[in-house]
């Protein structure tokens, strides 16, 4: 349906957008012709491992802030209340795991791609299909990413859908591919202000306009739209206190502590302490992103409250709420709507431009480079700017994929993301945490986290049970919320298998990462468990070690878990083993006890 008038877009409004892209255009050549001109992979890939941690914390943020977030975060406060504010409390462990657990690992063993790890701690085998698991996963989160934001504007705009989507995918490849990594990181850091600036003065502007702080606290107040902590421990529930505070640090894990896009930032670090400082630091902006679009909502709601249009913007797709909001409201102040449409493809480009080269990284690295062994520099550089350029151009197909495929595949796209995120997850942990586990059990665990993340997400959407739309509470200001109590009611009356199917999406990487581990496990200690010893040092996080600090040493020597990382030197043949995939190769010729002085250096937990 389409209750509302098209808004439109002023000269100064395409100017502004114009400039975003100019911008990014720009940094992406000053990056092509400086510093070391991108003649390395070293440069290309990791930024020469040189940066510090003020932009690569900005840059963090914004890869896993996409436009889905900026205009969806804004659309669930509106119509369910801010308990997903609660998503903030998941942050605090979501962050201070990869910073002292995933950053000190990775960030030794001296990786260009996270998959390089499963090569080092299971075998190739393991590394090829989390790799392609990687791939799978981001070509169709690239898609929605930038199919979104040009959707939403074309429907309530009418700026052409396709000339959105080229100029932001074609801008990004172009950029991606001349400036490499440093372009990818310096343009997130001015993209990140964009969005901040584009969304806070959407609010300052909402505020004025609904009459002072006092009035919309009086009406989001009154509309019952500040949730209290809901501790309801039904895990069909879509948002409660668990859901978010302990569902969430899984989904956190998975994006912030083994996803490709943001470990590479961490390798990029000049220091280790540097990659951690950047992990602490996406912390307080995090907040504020997380503030802004919850504060935004809140506006939106008040602004609206008691208004005939309140039934018809409720009954908008979650995408076009935002976006009707901020034209309806900044029309007649000139470039501000400009300015908050650049904020929305700043989200996108810096989400695609990780994803971009991220891809190309884990292809050269984990594709390409252990077949040809006598590649030269120049042409392995060469090679990934190509790999760039094909994926910028492979987003476009992606998002026409999207296109010609219904509307509920958008949603189910972003889901499939969510989805396969987890075993990815449960494959690091299964390696790092427990020394017993051997390729084979990793090769099962993930083959059936995959098949659970799968049967549990695409039942639900199929079924309709936890990913259909909840019912919206907007028959006035002062409705109470009704989403829960139907989903939980639907929930009763279902039988067993639907409430699996409804099992709230915040839970899938929580599940499907155990799924892995357990599965694993299993899988390992009937195939014949791995010894401590022939593990490659360095690769374990002393996990059970530190928990079971209570039991005597010998005991635990014996459990396989006293290990602090790296301690044990292993046989020289399991460093030769692994000398073409890591930065550790060059050990391989030196005696034994420059291992061991290696592997003491590199064990200070
Ligand atoms: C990373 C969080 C959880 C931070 O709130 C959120 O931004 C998120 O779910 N991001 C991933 C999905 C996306 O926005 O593209
Ligand atoms: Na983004």
């Amino acid at each position: 349906m389409d209750p509302l008038e098209k808004m439109h877009f002023t000269t100064i409004d395409y100017v502004i957008f114009a400039l975003l892209l100019v911008a990014s255009m720009g940094i992406g050549l000053y990056y092509a012709l400086s510093g070391g001109r991108q003649r390395t992979t070293q440069e290309f890939l990791l930024a020469d491992r040189s940066m510090s941690c003020l932009p690569v914390s900005l840059s963090l943020i914004a890869t896993f802030q996409s436009a889905v977030a900026i205009v969806g975060v804004p659309a669930e406060i509106y119509t369910h209340g801010t308990q997903y504010w609660f998503i903030g409390c998941a942050y605090i462990l979501g962050l201070l795991i990869p910073a002292h657990v995933f950053i000190p690992v990775f960030y030794r063993l001296h990786l260009t791609s996270a998959y390089q790890y499963l090569e080092l701690r299971f075998s190739k085998p393991v590394r090829i299909c989390g790799t392609l698991t990687f791939i799978f996963q981001t070509v169709i989160y690239m898609g929605v990413c930038v199919y979104t934001p040009a959707l939403a504007l074309n429907a309530v705009t009418g700026f052409d859908l396709w000339g959105a989507v080229l100029a932001t995918g074609l801008v990004c490849t172009l950029y991606t591919t001349l400036g490499g990594l440093k372009a990818v990181i310096w343009t997130d850091v001015f993209q990140t202000i964009v969005m901040f600036a584009g969304q806070l003065a959407v609010i300052v502007v909402g505020v004025q306009q609904t009459g002072g702080l006092a009035e919309v606290w009086r009406k989001v107040w009154e509309g019952n739209r500040i949730s209290g902590i809901d501790l309801n421990p039904d895990p069909t529930e879509r948002y409660t206190f668990w859901t978010l505070g302990v569902g969430g640090v899984f989904l956190m894990l998975s994006l912030y502590g083994v996803n490709q896009a943001q470990v590479q930032r961490y390798l990029s670090s000049k220091t280790e302490r540097e990659a951690i400082m950047s992990c602490y630091m996406v912390f307080p902006s995090l907040q504020v992103a997380l503030a802004l679009s919850c504060v935004m909502g809140l506006v939106m709601f008040a602004r609206y409250c008691g208004e005939d249009r309140f039934h018809k913007i409720g009954n908008l797709s979650k995408n076009e709420m935002v976006l009707y909001f901020v034209m309806d409201m900044l029309q007649d102040i000139p470039g501000l709507s400009g300015l908050f449409i650049a904020c929305l493809f700043s989200a996108a480009l810096s989400t695609i431009s990780s994803a971009f080269n991220s891809l190309a990284t884990v292809t050269l690295e984990d594709l390409i480079k252990p077949h040809c062994s006598s590649m030269t520099e120049a042409r392995a550089t060469l090679l990934s700017k190509g790999l760039a350029c094909s994926y910028g151009l492979m987003c476009l197909a992606m998002a026409y994929l999207t296109h010609v495929m219904s509307d509920s595949v958008l949603q189910a796209a972003f889901k499939i993301f969510g989805m396969v995120g987890g075993p990815l997850l449960g494959i690091f942990c299964l390696g790092m945490f427990f020394p017993w586990a051997n390729s084979t059990g990793a090769l099962v665990g993930l083959g059936s986290g995959l098949v659970m993340a799968f049967w549990v997400g695409i039942g639900s959407i199929v079924t309709r049970t936890s990913g259909g739309p909840a019912a919206v509470s907007h028959f006035n200001c002062t409705a109470v919320q009704l989403s829960g109590n139907i989903t939980t009611a639907v929930g009763t009356a279902l039988n067993s298998t639907a409430r699996f199917y409804s099992l709230s999406f915040m839970w899938y990487s929580a599940l499907s990462s155990f799924t892995v581990v357990i599965t694993g496990l299993i899988g390992s200690f009937l195939t014949g468990p791995m010894k401590e010893e022939d593990v490659t040092p360095g690769t374990l996080y002393p996990l059970l070690g530190n928990m079971l600090f209570f039991v005597p040493d010998n005991l635990k020597q014996n459990l396989c878990c006293s290990t602090p990382l790296g301690h044990r030197v292993s046989q020289q043949s399991t460093w030769a083993h692994h000398t073409h995939s890591s930065g550790l190769c060059s050990l391989v010729e030196t005696t034994s006890k420059a291992t061991k002085r290696f592997a003491t250096k590199i064990s200070i937990y």
